[in-house]
């Protein structure tokens, strides 16, 4: 038979996207009728089994070989003992607080009937491990049902196979036509910030930032154990887990190992693509986490237990270095979590955790791009002229910058693909893309489609993106840019900072989106996120603010405000400044041309202007000249002005850096009015 089959038949050449399935023409020329089969090859299987079985390669001599000790030979013990060993602490992982014991813990999926044996680098089943044995010897009381069941770990599976899993087993996961797998994330389409719990404790209550203002929002460690216990036992009720163990920040010296536990094989891959994926060697010494995350997401949390308000509950607990997630699939609750304890960890290295994207030009200049959820992140560092570091989590230590992650999530919605082509194409084999609409039947991604929600989704490996420089590690920053989407159009779309300027702005951490789709809401909604993520600092703003200032100030970095929102009028009047013309000012910044520019300066905000740069109008660098009611304009920036006052009136007790000098300068660098 003819391999491409175009001989034979062939598809009419009628076939329109309307017909829902093109015509097969039938008719076969005299000539090909017989189907001649040249193969010399005689069949190997005697039967459809071990066909089958002929299918899937191994990928390596066995070096886990077996299920059970009885099972067969082995040749490596070593290998076979640090096997053991990984099975086991992921049944520790596993373990309930409560009772003596559990389920046991085998590895792979419970559907392929134990005939599978895992690829090297992965852990395996040399035994089942009974929880009891490993944490209080043989039962004496107090044994459950559980104890009598399996609990199967898919442990690292690879894209693939975590796709196979996704569409045999969850509903709402389809490939889409560039061959992404697209998923839902449930009732929550984003993330739950009034839902966060921190555990407070000795270590935590002098450390973190607590009360007014904060993100952490106090738990007890009972409350946290209490959740803990609740999202075990629902995981160890299912068939089978996925269990990801992989790394985080690209800089070796301060790498921290974390392993995810979920039910969702949408999950699994979500955080397959966003943390850093060991090679095969790596994951055999992995050993021990440093952090582990229990998403039990799928489950509820329980109101009636104390600090809950909601069915919600993403709590951290930094002394037993754990994260138990309840009530929500949004994934991005996993990747934030762990941004949460870098903000933690980092710094007491005295390194600086950013959220900020970063790349870096031929000439290895760096910049780093800070800004609030849509203000450009992702878009902005994704840049065909540079490489790559990458797009939301940094860290800033003495060698530099690093990628806390491995990954990218970008918003698709209205993404286009002559307007941001490279992660247009990063949305292939492997990414997740979440909450998005599609053709049911050519599998297309509508991004235009909000239906689901706005908050639509791509999580793709950094490597999806051609330039993206692995390691993802860079010298130290040159150019600090602060990204704003200033809906109510009244910043410039750029101005120069001094040193206090972008310090006052980073503690600002100012955007304005319009609220949601919600009917009848015109008006832009200022938000102030301190150091542009107050949702994931642990500590104090000022903490952050001083040690960014300290850098700055040593490795001769410039700051700048970059609009990337309304010109013309504020939203409903004017329009978002077009992303070309946002890429040229980025460019300027880059190349160093604007650093050397003619500068006016702005009233009310004080800000330094450009008058004139290549590509750009220069009657749109100076908002006023936008607006046609000068009055409107003039109205609007006082009152966007006495909102970042306001805000601003809880730092002016901090003192920042080892001096009140900074901390002043900071205070005089606002808007005066
Ligand atoms: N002038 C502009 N500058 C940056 N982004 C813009 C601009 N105009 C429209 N956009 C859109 O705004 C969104 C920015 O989102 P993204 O880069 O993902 O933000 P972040 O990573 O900071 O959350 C993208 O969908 C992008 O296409
Ligand atoms: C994933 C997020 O990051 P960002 O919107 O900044 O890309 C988020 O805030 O949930
Ligand atoms: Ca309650
Ligand atoms: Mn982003």
């Amino acid at each position: 038979m003819a391999a491409n089959g175009s001989s034979n038949f062939s598809f009419s050449r009628s076939y329109s996207t309307n017909s829902r399935l093109p015509l097969i023409q039938t008719h076969i020329p005299e000539t090909e009728a017989v189907c001649h089969d040249d193969s010399t090859h005689p069949i190997k299987a005697q039967t459809i089994d071990e066909l089958h079985s002929l299918q899937k390669k191994k990928t390596s001599t066995p070096s886990t070989p077996i299920r059970s000790p009885l099972g067969g030979s082995f040749s490596n013990l070593n290998d076979l003992e640090r096997h053991a060993q990984k099975l086991q602490s992921i049944s520790a992982s596993l373990a309930s607080l409560t009772r003596e014991t559990g389920p046991r813990v085998v590895s792979g999926d419970p559907a392929s009937k134990g005939t599978e044996s895992p690829n090297k680098g992965r852990a395996a089943a040399a035994a089942a491990v009974d929880q009891h044995q490993l944490h209080h010897g043989p039962p004496k009381f107090n044994v459950s049902d559980s104890a009598l069941k399996f609990t199967h770990v898919l442990y690292n599976l690879s894209p693939a196979e975590l796709y196979e899993q996704a569409i045999k087993y969850e509903k709402g996961s389809f490939v889409t036509s560039s061959g992404a797998l697209a998923t839902l994330s449930g009732a929550k389409t984003g993330r739950s910030p009034r839902d966060k719990r921190v555990v407070k404790d000795e270590t935590t209550e002098n450390h973190l930032w607590w009360g007014k203002g904060s993100p952490n929002i106090e738990m007890d460690e009972e409350t946290f154990l209490i959740n803990r216990e609740r999202a075990v036992d629902y995981l160890n009720s299912l068939e089978k887990v996925f269990v990801n163990d992989q790394f985080l920040n690209w800089d070796p010296e301060h790498r921290i190992k974390v392993r995810i536990v979920s039910a969702r094989a949408y999950h699994s891959l979500f955080m397959h693509n966003m943390c850093i994926r060991p090679t095969f060697e790596e994951l055999e010494e992995f050993g021990s986490p440093d952090f582990t995350i229990y998403n039990a997401g799928q489950f509820p949390c329980n109101r009636y237990t104390h600090y809950m308000t909601s069915s919600t509950s993403i709590d951290i607990n930094l002394s037993r270095k754990e994260m138990v997630i309840l009530g929500t699939q949004y994934a991005g609750e996993m990747k934030k979590g762990l941004f949460s304890l870098m903000h933690y960890l980092m710094p007491l290295r005295n390194i600086l955790s950013l959220h900020s994207g970063c790349n870096m030009g031929k000439e290895e200049d760096v910049a780093l791009f800070f800004g609030l959820s849509g203000t450009g992140k992702t878009t902005l560092s994704t840049d065909p002229n540079r490489y790559l570091i990458g797009d939301d989590e940094h860290c800033w230590s003495e060698n530099g910058v690093s990628n806390i992650e491995g990954g990218c999530y970008a918003k698709c919605i209205d993404l286009a693909k002559d307007k941001e082509p490279e992660i247009w194409n990063a949305i292939k084999f492997g990414t997740v893309v979440e909450n998005v609409v599609f053709d049911e039947y050519t599998r297309e991604v509508d991004y235009t489609d909000k239906s689901v929600t706005e908050n639509t989704r791509a999580a793709y490996p950094i490597e999806y993106i051609p330039n993206a420089k692995i390691p993802c590690v860079a010298p130290h920053p040159k150019n600090v840019i602060l990204l704003a989407c200033d809906a109510f159009g009244v910043l410039p779309p750029v101005s120069k900072l001094s040193l206090a300027q972008t310090m006052y702005h980073f503690i600002s951490g100012y955007t304005a989106l319009v609220a949601g789709t919600e009917e009848g809401i015109k008006e832009p909604q200022a938000t102030f996120s301190a150091c542009f993520g107050a949702a994931f600092i642990m500590m104090h703003p000022t903490k952050y603010a001083a040690m960014l200032a300290e850098k700055m100030k040593q490795h001769g970095a410039t700051g700048w405000l970059v609009n990337t929102g309304w010109s013309g009028g504020r939203y409903g009047i004017g329009n978002r400044i077009k992303l070309p013309y946002t890429r040229k000012i980025i460019d300027a910044i880059h190349s160093g041309a604007l650093l050397d520019a003619e500068y006016t300066k702005t009233d009310v905000f004080g800000l330094e202007m450009p008058t004139a740069l290549e590509g750009v109008p220069s009657e749109i660098l100076n908002p006023e000249n936008t607006w046609s009611d000068k009055e409107a304009y003039k109205e609007t920036l006082l009152k966007l002005a006495s909102l970042f006052k306001n805000n601003f009136e809880v730092f002016a007790t901090y003192k920042i850096g080892a001096d009140q000098s900074l901390t002043e300068e900071i205070l005089s660098a606002g808007p005066i009015f």
